[in-house]
């Protein structure tokens, strides 16, 4: 079985984070591990409170993973200090990570800032020249490109800077602030539009994380970057269009749609 890491924060509601993250490793056919960046105590109306675990502490579960069980993809998520991801950085490093998809976490659905302005330097500096690919969303884009994003034109000049200044592939998601769900890869072939059908559903508490490891389980599985995006398309399309409505805000989506009750126990 192939194995994927995620190296993020913990979402209390189960939405996003760690926990969406997990659930996507599990349907897309890899084994998930985790190494917990910081806990927060959230739900789908908000963040109230977020607790960061200390650098040691981080590369103390790096440690534990890589040396155990080396994973065949890596999905970096919310990390919010500085100090977090030079932790990353240097164990990355150290064990010669590879498929690392990096989903640069800036703001939660909910509005919640998840990142100090010291860490997105220390992000775009040690962090973002490691990826295989990074997944910004339009607000993440206009921070990493220093330009306003406003037509899908803009979204290929920022992500063409984007790619050229850091040398990761991009996944620029048009998700949010355009109005369909077209998003665009920019490699070193140049730009690929991956057209999705937008999906009427209010509820996309996390779809951020759900993407980005959904496209690392299926680089852990061998599949070329073109393909392990436009299939990991697919899967947030099903799992959005699953139709999942639970609790007062914004959402979180049923990872599990393709999950089946229907096991029996073999003796
Ligand atoms: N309503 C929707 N219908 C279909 N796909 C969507 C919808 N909203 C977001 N997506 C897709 O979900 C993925 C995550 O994008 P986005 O919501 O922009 O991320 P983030 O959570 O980082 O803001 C992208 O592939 C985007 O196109
Ligand atoms: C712990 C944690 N990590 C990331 C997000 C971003 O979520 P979204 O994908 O909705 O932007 C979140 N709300 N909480």
């Amino acid at each position: 079985m192939k194995t994927a890491l995620t190296i993020a924060g913990s979402d209390s509601s189960g939405g996003a984070g760690i926990q969406a993250d997990i659930k996507t490793m599990i349907t897309n056919g890899v084994y998930a591990m985790s190494a917990v960046t910081a806990l927060t105590a959230q739900n789908t109306t908000g963040v109230t409170g977020i607790m960061d675990v200390t650098g040691d502490f981080l590369k103390q579960q790096l440690d534990a993973v890589f040396t155990d069980i080396y994973p065949d993809a890596v999905k970096i998520g919310m990390v919010s200090q500085s100090e977090l991801i030079e932790a990353i950085a240097e164990k990355l490093k150290e064990y010669k990570a590879k498929n690392i998809v990096v989903d640069p976490v800036m703001v939660a659905t909910s509005g919640a800032k998840l990142i100090s302005d010291e860490a997105i330097d220390t992000l775009k500096e040690k962090l973002l020249p490691m990826a295989d690919v990074i997944t910004p969303n339009i607000p993440e884009g206009e921070v990493l490109s220093d330009r306003k994003i406003e037509s899908p034109d803009d979204m290929v000049t920022a992500a063409k800077a984007i790619f050229e200044k850091y040398g990761c592939a991009v996944l620029l998601k048009g998700g949010h602030a355009m109005n369909d769900a077209n998003d665009l890869l920019y490699t070193e072939e140049g730009p690929q539009w991956f057209y999705g059908k937008k999906i009427d559903n209010p509820n996309t508490h996390g779809t951020g994380c759900t993407l980005s490891s959904a496209i690392a389980s299926n680089l852990a599985k061998g599949m070329s970057m073109k393909d392990a995006v436009e299939k990991g398309k697919e899967y947030i399309s099903l799992a959005l269009g699953a139709m999942l409505n639970l609790g007062a805000g914004s959402g979180p989506m049923n990872h599990g749609f393709a999950v089946t009750t229907d096991w029996e126990v073999t003796k």
